[in-house]
């Protein structure tokens, strides 16, 4: 493993950010190279992006290349792509991307395949709602086993079942699963308990009080335990632990799935009975063609080769801390939530792979909401607050929301939405990018500015800087295989970051000191005893025990 801060490259863009770096001014690159936006866009499956408004250039690009290429980034991705324990701190193979390998092809395909199909089978049945009579199915997991399905059901929300209600209840709190619970009839409703490792304490404890809310109101429809075994199956690792819960319908997965990484597996299964198993295979289809252009593509065109070397790029020479991301369609209002777990999970380490400290930052904060609703709340900080947040926006290209089945004034009516959606995303790249001066700004009379105040003054505060960086991704459509190309995307990207980081995103041991803290509280809530507490932990104990 190389060091990336002892590298060659390190050390030109260490100079190559002081001379040119710190200093580019993007108005001034748009002006001087009219090709600009041709030389730092990118075309790669079902995922257009443009780079162009960020904060490099041609040598910048060239560096991160050469850092790439001094850390090892195409060796490690193969090593992953072969199934090697790259993993190293738990030793095991990372291999997500065999879950979306056609058959015959990639690691495991007997295996992966086998619980594909059973499960895409149990999804069919379900979604014959006439036979299976289900019209409710609740998600119960978290982390993993709720993020990727709760992102991915309402993004792919045009391809549907109309008759079935999806729910997804996480938390251990019971404001999360009694308000599911409300109006549901047991006798129309399939759980699926999801957890990889079904020892989580949030998923089991929601479990229990599933099982026991089915218990309870069942034998008003003639239901009783004996029913629980159609009506609960599990998506997990541990099917002994499922089966002694007393499920007997399981669908497997593997230790080389991160839960993070899971939605691919039979974790996915929510998702296969919201958009049936045509359109989940279409979804693994789509992550797999972004699977294959990051094993193949040349660097220089490699998608997520170039944004996780961006990320390197801000995080390490600017400084940047955060990354906002504005997706413009309102069915991706979980994605920032879903690539929180993913970016900071996986690479929100301090050790590298050895276990040496970083010299550098690792994993930036993730954060955001979707466009246009951002605009109206955190937007003014990216545009005139302190720090500069490098942003990323994504369009859709054409809505799925005009369909036929509409009457034509509410389509017509929608399609005006739509444009002013389109228009609001490239409004807000494109004054990041130009900002205002203070000369421009005094040129307006702006009708909320307090009569009498100084013009000067008003125009200071109605300036802004500008030249504060974004990227621009654009999909034809949100479709189940545009969806899987974007998320294997990022996937994918933040693998790119952890290689030239050097550090192991696949283990996450930052969860388990709170974990094993609330295991030794949980007693004392009940017993009061604070022996050896430190006196803010044993005040709150006792706060909260009053
Ligand atoms: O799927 P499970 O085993 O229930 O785990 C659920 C989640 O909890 C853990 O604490 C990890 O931080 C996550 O990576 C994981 O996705």
């Amino acid at each position: 493993m190389v060091r990336p801060e002892t590298t060659r490259a390190w050390t030109a863009l260490r100079g190559h950010f002081e001379a040119h770096g710190r200093g580019l001014d993007l108005r001034e690159a748009f002006a001087r190279d009219p090709g600009r936006f041709a030389a730092f866009s990118l075309q790669a499956p079902e995922v257009f992006a443009d780079l162009s408004k960020n904060l490099i250039d041609v040598a910048t690009r060239r560096f991160l290349l050469d850092l790439a290429a001094e850390c090892g980034l195409e060796a490690r991705r193969d090593a992953m792509f072969a199934g090697q324990p790259i993993n190293t701190t738990e030793g095991r193979a990372v291999l997500h991307t065999a879950l979306r390998a056609p058959r015959g092809q990639g690691p495991f395909s007997d295996d992966v395949h086998g619980v594909l199909d059973r499960m895409l089978a149990l999804a069919e049945r379900v979604r014959d709602t006439a036979t299976s009579g289900i019209t409710d199915v609740v998600n119960i997991g978290i982390g993993g086993s709720d993020l990727g399905p709760a992102m991915v059901v309402p993004a792919l929300d045009a391809y549907a079942h109309r008759g079935l209600r999806l729910h997804f209840v996480s938390n251990v709190d019971g404001h999360d699963i009694v308000p599911v619970l409300r109006g549901l009839d047991p006798a129309r409703t399939l759980f699926i308990v999801a957890s990889k490792t079904f020892t989580t304490q949030e998923t089991l404890a929601n479990a229990q009080t599933a099982r026991a809310w089915f218990l309870d109101a069942g034998p008003a429809s003639g239901l009783g335990v004996a029913d629980i075994a159609r009506h609960f199956v599990a998506a997990t690792t541990n099917v002994k632990a499922a089966a002694d819960f007393g499920i007997t319908e399981t669908f497997g997965f593997w230790d080389w799935v991160g839960g993070r990484y899971s939605l691919w597996s039979a974790i996915g299964l929510p998702i296969a009975i919201a958009i049936g198993a045509e359109h989940f295979r279409a979804l693994l289809a789509g992550a797999h063609a972004m699977d294959r252009h990051f094993a193949t593509a040349p660097l220089t065109q490699n998608l997520p080769v170039q944004l996780g070397l961006l990320d390197v790029w801000y995080r390490n020479f600017h400084g940047f801390t955060s990354r906002s991301l504005a997706p413009y369609h309102q069915g991706l209002k979980r994605l920032p939530a879903y690539l929180q777990q993913l970016e900071m999970e996986s690479n929100g380490k301090g050790v590298d792979l050895a276990g040496q400290p970083l010299a550098a930052g690792s994993s930036p904060v993730v954060w955001g909401e979707p466009g246009t609703n951002g605009q109206h709340a955190y937007f003014q900080m990216l545009h005139q607050g302190t720090d500069v947040i490098p942003v990323e926006f994504i369009l859709v290209k054409m809505p799925a929301h005009d369909r036929a089945d509409l009457p034509a004034a509410v389509r017509d009516s929608l399609t005006g939405q739509h444009a002013k959606l389109l228009a609001n995303g490239l409004a807000q790249s494109q004054a990041l990018m130009l900002g205002k001066t203070a000369a421009d700004a005094a040129r307006e009379r702006p009708p909320t500015a307090a009569p009498g105040a100084d013009p000067a003054m008003i125009a200071r505060h109605r300036s802004f800087p500008g030249n504060r960086p974004s990227t621009t991704f654009v999909l034809d459509a949100l479709t189940p295989p545009s969806l899987g190309a974007l998320i294997a995307m990022f996937e994918h990207r933040v693998f790119t970051s952890a290689a030239v980081w050097g550090l192991n995103a696949f283990d996450q041991w930052g969860v388990e000191l709170g974990k094993a803290l609330a295991g030794e509280l949980l007693p004392r809530l009940d017993s009061g005893d604070a022996t050896g507490l430190d006196a803010s932990t044993a005040g709150l104990l006792a706060r909260v025990r009053a």
